[in-house]
C-alpha cells in the first residue's frame, strides 16, 4: 500500500540531525551507559532515537488500521471530527488548523484516539471512533498502547532518578487509574504536497514516541534558526520530551520545537502517514516544576529568568487551550472580534 512500506528512498542531499540511538533493552535493564546517554539527549536536543522497543508488529498494524480509518469517505470520519472547543481525540479534518502566525491552512488530516477509550473497551471513556478502529481494537491498539505507556513509564522512572524525585512521584502524576490527555495517532499527508502539514510546535505532554516510515520531521536545534529533518530509521522509535515534563523538571529536560513539512526528495510523490504515542499527565495534575519535591529541580528554577514554571493550568485545560488556539475557526472568530485585526 503506497505510503506503507519504503516506496523510495531518504535522499541523502537533504539536512539532517543526527540523535542518539537508544537501546531500549538496556534501558530497562539500568545500564548506567545508556542511562547516562539517555539523559545527554533528554538535556540538550530533547529527541532521540529508541530500538529494540518491541512493539514492530503492533505499530505495522497502527499503519493499516490509520490508513484504513483515514481513506473512509470524508462524510463518515466528520461524524468523529474533533471540533472547535480543544477536544482533542476523534478525527481532525485539513485545513482546520494553522501552521503559522499568517494563519496559513495545514495540509494534513489525523486520527486521534485516547488512551483512556483504549485501556477501557469496550466501554467508553471519552468517545467512540469509527469502525476500522473498532474491528482492530483487540488485536492491534490494545497491545499498542499498553506496551507504549510501559515504555513511556520505564522512561519517567529513569528520569525521576535522575531529577532527585522521590520513586514513583513521574507514575503518580500518570497513573493509569485516573484519565488523562494520552494518545495514539496517526497523520496523513497526501502526495505532492508544498506546504507545511504541521507547523513548529512543542508537544504539549510528557513523552512522545514517533513511527515514521517516510522523511518529513524536522527539528530546529537549540541556538539556531534552522530545520533540519530526522531520518527515519527502520524499527526504530522516534521519542521526544513534551513541555508537561520539561516543566515538572523546572527546564531541566528539554522540549523542543519541530514540524512536519511533505517528505524530502523522491519520497514526495507518496502518501505519508506516521504514528505517534502520546503520554500526558494526568487530567488534573497541575503543570508546575516540582521544586518542593527536588532540591536539583528548585535549583534549576532559582537559576533560569523569565521562564514561567507554575503555569497554574491542570494538564486538561493546558492540552485544550493550545488545541482551541491551533484550531482555524477559533483564529477566525478571535479576528472578527477583533475587528480585523490580524492577532
Ligand atoms: O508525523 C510526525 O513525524 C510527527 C508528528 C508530530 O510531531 C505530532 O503529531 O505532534
Ligand atoms: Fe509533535
Amino acid at each position: 500500500m503506497p505510503g506503507l512500506t519504503i516506496a523510495a528512498p531518504f535522499p541523502d542531499d537533504v539536512c539532517t540531525h543526527p540523535l542518539l540511538i537508544l537501546d531500549y533493552a538496556l534501558l530497562q535493564a539500568n545500564d548506567e551507559h545508556e542511562i547516562h546517554r539517555l539523559w545527554q539527549a533528554a538535556t540538550t536536543l530533547g529527541f532521540w532515537y529508541l530500538k529494540n522497543h518491541g512493539t514492530e508488529r503492533e505499530v505495522d498494524g497502527m499503519f493499516a488500521m490509520g490508513a484504513e480509518t483515514l481513506d473512509l469517505p470524508l462524510a463518515e470520519k466528520m461524524k468523529f471530527e474533533q471540533g472547535d472547543n480543544g477536544d482533542s481525540f476523534g478525527y481532525k479534518a485539513r485545513g482546520t488548523i494553522v501552521t503559522d502566525a499568517n494563519g496559513t491552512k495545514d495540509c494534513v488530516e489525523f486520527l486521534n484516539i485516547a488512551q483512556d477509550d483504549v485501556l477501557s473497551w469496550p466501554l467508553p471513556t471519552h468517545r467512540t471512533y469509527p469502525r476500522t478502529v473498532g474491528a482492530r481494537m483487540t488485536e492491534t491498539i490494545i497491545p499498542f498502547v499498553r506496551k507504549s505507556t510501559d515504555i513511556n513509564q520505564t522512561l519517567l522512572a529513569i528520569f525521576e532518578k535522575r531529577l532527585g524525585l522521590p520513586t514513583g512521584e513521574l507514575a503518580r502524576l500518570h497513573s493509569l487509574r485516573e484519565t488523562c490527555g494520552g494518545e495514539a495517532r496517526c497523520v496523513k499527508t497526501p502526495a505532492n504536497q508544498t506546504s507545511t502539514g504541521i507547523g513548529a510546535h512543542t508537544d504539549f505532554g510528557t513523552l512522545t514516541l514517533v513511527h515514521n516510515r517516510l522523511g518529513g520531521l524536522q527539528v530546529m536545534p537549540p541556538g539556531t534558526d534552522k530545520w533540519f529533518y530526522v531520518k527515519p530509521l527502520a524499527g526504530h522509535a522516534i521519542c521526544n520530551v513534551g513541555d508537561a515534563l520539561a516543566i515538572f523538571s523546572g527546564g531541566i529536560v528539554r522540549s523542543n520545537v519541530h514540524r512536519v513539512m511533505p517528505p524530502p526528495g523522491t519520497q514526495s510523490q507518496f502518501e505519508r502517514y506516521s504514528i505517534a504515542f502520546f503520554t500526558r499527565p494526568n487530567d488534573s495534575v497541575v503543570l508546575r516544576a516540582l521544586s518542593d519535591k527536588s532540591q536539583l529541580i528548585a535549583s534549576s528554577v532559582s537559576k533560569s529568568t523569565g521562564v514561567e514554571y507554575d503555569t497554574g493550568t491542570t494538564s486538561a485545560e493546558w492540552i485544550s487551550r493550545r488545541i482551541r488556539k491551533l484550531r482555524l475557526r477559533n483564529r477566525e472568530v478571535r479576528i472578527q472580534d477583533a475587528g480585523g485585526e490580524n492577532l
